[in-house]
């Protein structure tokens, strides 16, 4: 059973207020092995993401991958860390403030809007506990996941749940569950890459590269590999380009398990040794780039396909702050917050006052 804590005084009664807040997957606090150890022990120690029993992972994780991961991947980040911080942390805090303004003019300006990640900092339950503290009583939870997965978005689910079990007055919560087939969004990734082409001319092929999950999480029924491939069919759908000329592939393979295929590196090194001459890859699963798509594919794969042969490499950035995306991340907000946009605001003064009105009319209590 919870601990429950007293709640804030200023949040008793009926007092309400709306917030919207965006997770992302989260990133270390520096590009340093010190910074890693705490971020990946977190990450790697989530169920939803190694679904390994306890017993077994722990002594891999404990005495194997985090004594070696750490300074490997410290470098990785170090090759791709901006003036303001992680490239997932700018971009993520980036779109927040702009939703912000965006949805500035067309809501009250009593909407809150927050940002959250998942692993690391700002987390889910201290901007949680922050929102009530403004006496949010409405919120509309927004993993910035395009397509769902067990592994992220059933994550972030887990952890919004996991961080109220100790509050006595609980929020009503809403999920944008995944928007992996939303026409805002599809229409901003295929007029991404055609901007991409007004300047730079056609490709051979175009791959668009998904992050991995284990294959067996197919075979078990998550939803991911299948959303995954709705995205890409609708955004070749848009695009006035050959669609046996369109790869879709997998990334970031994780431990020795087989994940799902095909395999980015292998394709891409195996399209070089075939002759094809150009590529342009995009990671439509990525709404901001991040480590994944700027050193995994922009730098590490770019080197692969030029060393077995291949002649020019493109990577195709993220959405990130994109005027036609950021109006999609509203709009999929707006649609989601319904009703709550038209329910008035009350302040605490309000709720004071209505209730002595009701004891002026002889109401019992
Ligand atoms: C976009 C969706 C993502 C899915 C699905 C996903 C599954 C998944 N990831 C790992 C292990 C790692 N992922 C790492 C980085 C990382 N992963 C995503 C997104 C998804 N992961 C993002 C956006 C990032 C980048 C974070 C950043 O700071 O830029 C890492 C850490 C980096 C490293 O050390 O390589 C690990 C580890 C698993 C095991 C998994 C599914 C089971
Ligand atoms: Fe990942
Ligand atoms: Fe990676």
């Amino acid at each position: 059973m919870a601990r429950y804590r007293p709640e804030p005084a200023h949040v008793h009664g009926t007092a309400s207020r709306t917030a919207v807040l965006l997770v992302n997957l989260g990133t270390p606090a520096a590009p340093t092995a010190a910074a890693l150890r705490p971020y990946l022990k977190q990450f790697l120690s989530d169920p939803r993401v190694v679904e390994i029993p306890r017993l077994l992972w722990w002594p891999i994780l404990n005495g194997i991958i985090l004594n070696t991961r750490p300074a490997k991947s410290a470098a990785k980040y170090a090759s791709v860390w901006m003036d303001e911080g992680s490239p997932l942390k700018v971009h993520t805090e980036r779109q927040a403030k702009l939703v912000k303004g965006y949805l500035h003019d067309a809501l009250s300006a009593d909407l809150e809007i927050a940002w959250a990640m998942r692993y690391g900092a700002p987390s889910i339950p201290d901007q949680l506990d922050a929102l009530r503290a403004k006496g949010c009583t409405r919120i509309l939870i927004v993993p910035l996941y395009p397509q769902f997965a067990g592994s992220t978005t059933a994550s972030v689910m887990d952890e919004v749940t996991r961080s109220m079990q100790c509050w006595r007055n609980l929020p009503e919560i809403r999920y944008v569950r995944s928007f992996q087939d939303h026409p805002g969004y599809i229409d901003a990734l295929a007029q991404s890459v055609r901007e991409h082409w007004m300047r730079e001319g056609q490709p051979d092929r175009l791959v668009m590269s998904f992050h991995g999950v284990p294959r067996r999480t197919l075979e078990l029924g998550d939803p991911y590999h299948c959303e995954c491939h709705k995205t890409a069919r609708l955004v070749a759908e848009r695009l006035d380009f050959p669609a046996e000329r369109i790869l879709v592939t997998f990334q970031s393979r994780f431990g020795k398990a087989e994940w799902l295929q095909p395999y980015t590196q292998p394709t891409l090194e195996a399209l070089a040794r075939e002759g094809v001459g150009r590529v342009d890859v995009m990671c439509p699963g990525f709404v901001s780039d991040c480590l994944e798509t700027l050193e995994e594919i922009a730098m590490e794969c770019r080197e692969a396909f030029i060393h077995h042969g291949g002649k020019h490499f493109h990577y195709i950035p993220c959405l990130n702050e994109r005027h036609d995306w950021i109006v999609a991340l509203t709009t999929i907000i707006r649609d989601h917050l319904g009703n709550w946009l038209t329910l008035p605001t009350e302040t605490p003064e309000q709720t004071a006052l209505a209730r002595s009105r009701a004891l002026a009319l002889g109401a019992r209590q």
